[in-house]
């Protein structure tokens, strides 16, 4: 039977995993491919760190001996980041081979333009572990939605985040403790700043707005929070009014535009995505034809997200073999419009903090009428901080424009001081 060679770019969490794949399961993807996988050369930066890699034929710092190794058909890009990754990536397929990334960073941020790369060379470029680790989402858009209209793609796309919060509603650890066991299990980022800022997250949605919109948006297009300004209050807070916080990331058509964010999000404790725990990721795909779907699985993980890497590798592979690569991934693109603010309305959860003194509660509710804005929960905390009163209110929907005002007039009456201002999902 015929080996495929493959080179491999970092070996950590998920490389380690992709070699482990290929070692254990050598009989069924043999049976599946018709092809003998081999991982020929693999570039870290500490080879020393390695030495137990049993399948390696060769361990190296040096990039050059995958780029210029005739032999080597797939390379796997799992280094993270976008320097040097990019610049390898282009450098392989000027060179004509194929890649499969997890890069989710690199994709948002060049996907369009490695991809035209990709194409001009017949070469594929897939990287379905770079959106929800082992769910197999960005295919089953191409695929299983190719013919219907989405109209939003929503959900929980980052494992570390939901790992923490988790840990945080469930176990009452700290956040520091949970985001150091996150790292620990190999959920976090290199540097975990991405992920709890949000900005994952975000990537994450960029790649799906690409596959379900045809939309390419940059991370500058919208607004991303993560949750790293997310306080104990306003979680338990939620809690108390029926729903659990989670960071949702969204991205839905409005009136002809795209509203895209990511942000904490009151979800009610029925909703589907209020039970979606530790690393699990879950993406609602709402199809104009279809309606709701929902798919979940291991967000993050060094053998779930090989499994996504596996599914790309095998799929190279085979278009090898049929003489079919070099077709783009995504192949669906449309012009991306913002959607009109007026047009996006959503209920959010206010925390404010006030003096403890008459008259406080009526400039506040003044401020509410003057924006046409109303609400349908509203609760005071009891007074831990002598003289401040701690406010929650659920409104009925604001248009973002009413959301921008209110903050405006919040900002400007000084002694009411708006402490966050969550999005509320309904069911
Ligand atoms: N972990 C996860 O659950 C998931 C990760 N991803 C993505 O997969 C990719 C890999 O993540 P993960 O395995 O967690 O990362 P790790 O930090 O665990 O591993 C990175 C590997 O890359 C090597 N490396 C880093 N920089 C270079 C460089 N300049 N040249 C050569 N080798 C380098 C490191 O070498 P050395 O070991 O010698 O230091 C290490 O082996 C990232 O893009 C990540 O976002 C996607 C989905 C889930
Ligand atoms: N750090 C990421 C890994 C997968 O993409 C996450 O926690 O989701
Ligand atoms: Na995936």
């Amino acid at each position: 039977m015929e080996t495929v060679k493959l080179g491999m770019l970092g070996l950590g969490t998920v490389g380690s995993g992709v070699l482990e794949m290929i070692e254990n399961n050598e009989n069924k993807i043999r049976n599946i491919i018709g092809r003998e996988l081999s991982v020929k050369t693999v570039v870290v930066r500490h080879p020393e760190k390695h030495q137990n890699a049993a399948t390696i034929t060769k361990l190296t710092t040096e990039f050059e001996e995958v780029l210029n190794d005739e032999e080597i058909q797939i390379v796997v890009e799992l280094i993270g980041g976008i320097h040097p990754a990019k610049e390898y990536i282009e450098q392989l397929l000027r060179a004509h081979k194929n890649v499969v990334t997890a890069n989710k960073d690199l994709i948002a941020s060049y996907g369009p333009e490695l991809a035209a790369l990709a194409y001009e060379n017949h070469c594929d470029l897939m990287y379905e572990a770079s959106v929800a680790g082992g769910i197999p989402i960005l295919r089953t858009i191409v695929n299983s939605f190719a013919a219907d209209n989405i109209l939003e793609v929503k959900g929980i796309v980052n494992g570390t985040t939901n790992y923490i919060l988790t840990q945080m509603n469930q176990k009452h650890w700290a956040y520091e403790e949970a985001l150091k066991k996150a790292q620990e299990l190999g959920f976090a980022e290199a540097d975990p700043t991405n992920d709890v800022t949000g900005k994952d997250a975000a990537y994450k949605m960029i790649i799906l707005s690409y596959f379900a919109f045809g939309a390419q948006l940059k991370i500058d297009d919208f607004k991303t929070e993560g949750i790293d300004t997310l306080n104990a209050y306003d979680v338990s807070q939620a809690e108390s009014l029926g729903y659990v916080i989670k960071l949702v990331g969204s991205a839905k058509v409005i009136n002809g535009g795209v509203f895209v964010d990511v942000a904490p999000t009151l979800v009610p404790e029925d909703h589907p995505l209020a039970t979606i725990n530790n690393e699990f990721n879950a993406v609602m795909v709402t199809g104009k034809a279809v309606g709701d779907t929902l798919f979940y699985g291991p967000g993050a993980g060094g053998l779930p997200t090989a499994n996504s890497v596996l599914s790309d590798i095998t799929s190279e592979v085979k278009n090898l073999i049929m003489g079919t690569s070099g077709h783009a991934f995504n192949t669906y693109q449309s012009e991306y419009v913002p959607a009109d603010p007026d047009n996006v309305r959503y209920p959010y959860y206010l925390s404010l903090t006030m003096p403890d003194v008459s008259g406080q509660m009526l400039k506040f509710t003044r401020i509410m009428a003057d924006i046409k804005a109303s609400f349908s929960q509203i609760v005071q905390a009891p007074i831990k901080d002598e003289g401040i009163a701690h406010v929650a209110v659920i409104t009925h929907e604001l248009s973002q424009s009413q959301l921008a005002e209110l903050k405006k007039q919040l900002q400007q009456a000084d002694s009411i001081k708006l402490n966050a201002a969550y999005k509320v999902l309904e069911n």
